[in-house]
């Protein structure tokens, strides 16, 4: 029961965590998200954690979303929290109606997911939904990194499939099953009815009875075995300080070490001046259009490189061997 001696009342907003491995398809669920929330006049604060610069996919998403964070600490889960924890408390100083946090490929969402209960008087979320994208290709298919996968998911209230249309009618149905016997109380959902609930979450955003104690919380050390994977990641970023031929961009991905699990490379080209472009690889898959960026971004010319113990004097020669000579490693 609640002692209303002490209780107050306190606006809460929906906070969406999204969380899923490497290129799982995060920030395209983002993007859908903030699109049909924007499309419904609801505004939305976001959060992005990634490797070494999250910069790159928050110029993706500018367009959908005007107040976006970038959290460049390589783990929210563990040396990030500290800024994580700043950011919630600043969003919380915002008129804005529901909280998006997209978590690194290699984050283990145990942590935060806890804090963010502990610090719930502090950060005003709620309901907090934890959403975990899970790619049909790869799915417990990781080999070492199979647990840190299933870490991933197993806090999440909802689970969304990509890359659904890649695998076989057989794999998928599997798949299903699987998720279902991890995660027996989490909804499984589409992208469109996700948006469509994430929205609903937004416009009942209401007054909530919240116990006025409990304020003080550390951070909890997440409780998995397993969550030194998480560290066990490292990343990489080179800057292009010129710009760069359209047509070596593929092959660079294509030929990069195959013990990296991803690139991202926002580049400015010699043939194109009126957009930038994002190229990608998620594993040795190539999407085969990049993404068009405004030219208005700021970010540098660069690309990060995510892999166990990448070598970052190698990858730069092989950088300036084969795109650029003037590559350089960010400092
Ligand atoms: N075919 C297909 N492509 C997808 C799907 N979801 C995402 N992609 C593509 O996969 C690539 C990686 O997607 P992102 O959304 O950047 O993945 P991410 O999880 O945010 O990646 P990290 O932040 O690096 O971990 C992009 O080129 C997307 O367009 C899907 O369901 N089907």
């Amino acid at each position: 029961m609640i002692d209303l001696a002490i209780a107050r009342v306190v606006e809460m907003r929906p906070s969406i965590l999204i969380s899923g491995f490497l290129g799982a398809g995060k920030t395209t669920l983002l993007r859908h998200l903030l699109k049909h929330l924007k499309t419904n006049d609801i505004k939305a604060d976001v959060i992005l954690n990634d490797y070494a610069n999250a910069m790159i996919d928050s110029e993706t998403l500018r367009e959908d979303s005007e107040s976006i964070e970038a959290l460049g600490a390589s783990c929210a889960c563990c040396e990030g929290m500290d800024f994580l924890i700043e950011m919630v408390i600043k969003a919380t100083e915002s008129d804005n109606d529901i909280l998006l946090t997209e978590l690194n490929g290699t984050a283990d969402p145990l942590p935060i997911v806890e804090s963010f209960t502990l610090l719930e008087n502090k950060f005003k979320l709620f309901p907090r939904w934890h959403v975990c994208v899970i790619d049909a290709r790869h799915f417990e298919e990781r080999s070492y990194h199979n647990r840190l996968e299933r870490d991933q998911l197993e806090t999440a209230s909802h689970y969304l499939i990509s890359h659904q249309e890649e695998v076989s009618t057989e794999r998928l149905a599997n798949i299903r099953l699987r998720l279902k016997e991890i995660l027996p109380a989490a909804s499984f959902v589409t992208e469109e009815e996700l948006a469509s609930q994430v929205l609903s979450l937004a416009l009942a955003k209401k007054k909530c009875i919240l116990n006025a104690t409990n304020d003080a919380a550390s951070n909890p050390p997440s409780k998995s075995p397993y969550h030194h994977l998480s560290h066990e990641i490292t990343a990489c970023q080179i800057l292009f300080p010129q710009r760069v031929k359209i047509e070596k961009i593929k092959p660079w991905l294509k030929s990069l070490p195959d013990h990296v699990m991803r690139a991202k490379g926002l580049f400015d080209l010699t043939d194109d001046l009126q957009k930038r472009y994002l190229y990608e690889r998620v594993g040795k898959d190539i999407p085969d259009t990049p993404y068009p960026v405004s030219l208005k971004s700021t970010v540098p010319s660069s690309a990060i490189l995510i892999g166990p113990e990448l070598n970052p004097s190698q990858l730069l020669e092989h950088a300036q061997a084969t795109l650029l000579p003037e590559a350089q490693l960010s400092s």
